[in-house]
């Protein structure tokens, strides 16, 4: 390693082109050494201006590319597997963007690749557990003073979807990130779902399940319901309420400014993630560069992207039949702590 950590990111989307610009610009410690996307236009456009950064149209490549220390995955879920794979044959640490993989027999390959190895390569890009409030949310509860949490009730609000965007991704790309929150926020496994569906909003594009009501259960008896709607379009509203036998808290109110004039009080409203979660994302990549500079792997690890997966997909399950779908998770290699940690 050089004396920045050489980076290279795959996929210039709208996630990988704004993890450029915070590489570049924003983090201490690391460079970008590579970007790579099928799409070489973008690619360029994300790469353009900075110095000694190599452009690929092959993941593959872009990991041999001179320079590279380390990898940050921001391709669409299906292709997470085999850059997570490839990364792991170079050892090289990565930070890979949620869902780790869709498919939850491809998260369980990644998870048998990585204990093989005998050691952690893998984060996940869960970037609520770098946002404050839900790391304050998460001291309170394990601070033990609202006593034992009993429900959380969350809200998951896009302003619209992309256009790709299917009836299951609401499950397994959404709502992944509640599935990861209640794991770490509770410190349990989730063992059912089940997935409601009122009627679709008018402003759903036609065909998609939006809204949706997914209902998880834990191992210890909590329940965690989630609102996930794509197409509000008001606003990117997150929010998590726990309530427990002493107490209540709630987070993700406070994200925007409010503004007063003459004319009145205003609110404004956070209209995409990289807004809402912009400091989280930044701290994400932080701790991801300074601990890999370490020798170190921290975060949310490739077992419980596994995890996630595997709920999700009970999910999207549940969300077909109507009915509540049971979680199996594979037994747990030991290379991983305890649930959600
Ligand atoms: N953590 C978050 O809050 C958050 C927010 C948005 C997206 N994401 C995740 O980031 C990933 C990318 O999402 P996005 O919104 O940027 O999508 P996007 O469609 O905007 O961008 C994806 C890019 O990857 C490229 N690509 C396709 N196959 C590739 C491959 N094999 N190797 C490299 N690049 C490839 C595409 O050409 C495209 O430019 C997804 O996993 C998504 O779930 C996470
Ligand atoms: O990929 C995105 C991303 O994970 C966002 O954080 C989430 O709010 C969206 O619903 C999802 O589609």
């Amino acid at each position: 390693m050089g004396e920045l950590l050489g980076v290279a990111v795959l996929g210039a989307g709208h996630m990988g082109a704004d993890h450029v610009r915070r590489l570049d610009r924003v983090v201490s410690g690391a460079r970008v050494a590579a970007v790579a996307d099928p799409d070489t236009a973008r690619a360029e456009e994300t790469a353009a201006g900075i110095e000694g950064v190599s452009v690929h149209a092959d993941a593959t490549a872009a990991l041999d590319a001179p320079g590279v220390d380390a990898v940050l995955v921001a391709s669409p879920g299906p292709a997470h597997e085999e850059a997570l794979l490839a990364a792991f044959a170079r050892g090289l640490p990565v930070l890979c963007e949620k869902p780790m993989v869709p498919d939850p027999a491809g998260a369980l390959r990644v998870v048998e690749a990585e204990a093989r190895l005998g050691r952690r390569l893998a984060q996940i890009g869960f970037m609520r557990r770098y946002d404050a409030g839900y790391l304050r949310l998460k001291a309170l509860l394990d601070g033990g003073r609202l006593g034992r949490p009993l429900m959380l009730h969350c809200t998951h609000r896009n302003v619209s979807s992309p256009a790709h965007f299917t009836s299951h991704m609401l499950v397994n790309s959404s709502v992944s990130h509640e599935i990861d929150a209640a794991r770490w926020l509770l410190g349990q496994e989730l063992t059912a779902v089940t997935v409601l569906r009122p009627a679709p909003s008018a402003g759903a594009p036609e065909g998609l399940a939006d809204p949706q009501f997914v209902l998880l259960e834990t191992e210890r008896g909590a329940l965690v319901d989630v609102e996930v709607f794509v197409n509000c379009g008001f606003g990117y509203q997150v929010r998590c309420e726990a309530v427990c036998e002493a107490g209540s808290a709630r987070i993700g109110e406070e994200e925007a400014m409010s503004v007063t004039t003459r004319d009145g009080a205003r609110q404004e409203v956070p209209q995409d993630c990289l807004v809402r979660f912009a400091d989280a994302y930044d701290r994400e990549v932080q701790t991801w560069v300074d601990a890999t500079r370490g020798g170190r792997v921290t975060g949310p690890s490739a077992w419980d992207g596994y995890a996630a997966s595997t709920v999700a997909e009970a999910g999207v399950r549940a969300l077909e039949t109507g009915r509540r779908t049971s979680v199996a998770l594979a037994p747990r290699p030991a290379l991983y702590g305890g649930a959600g940690r």
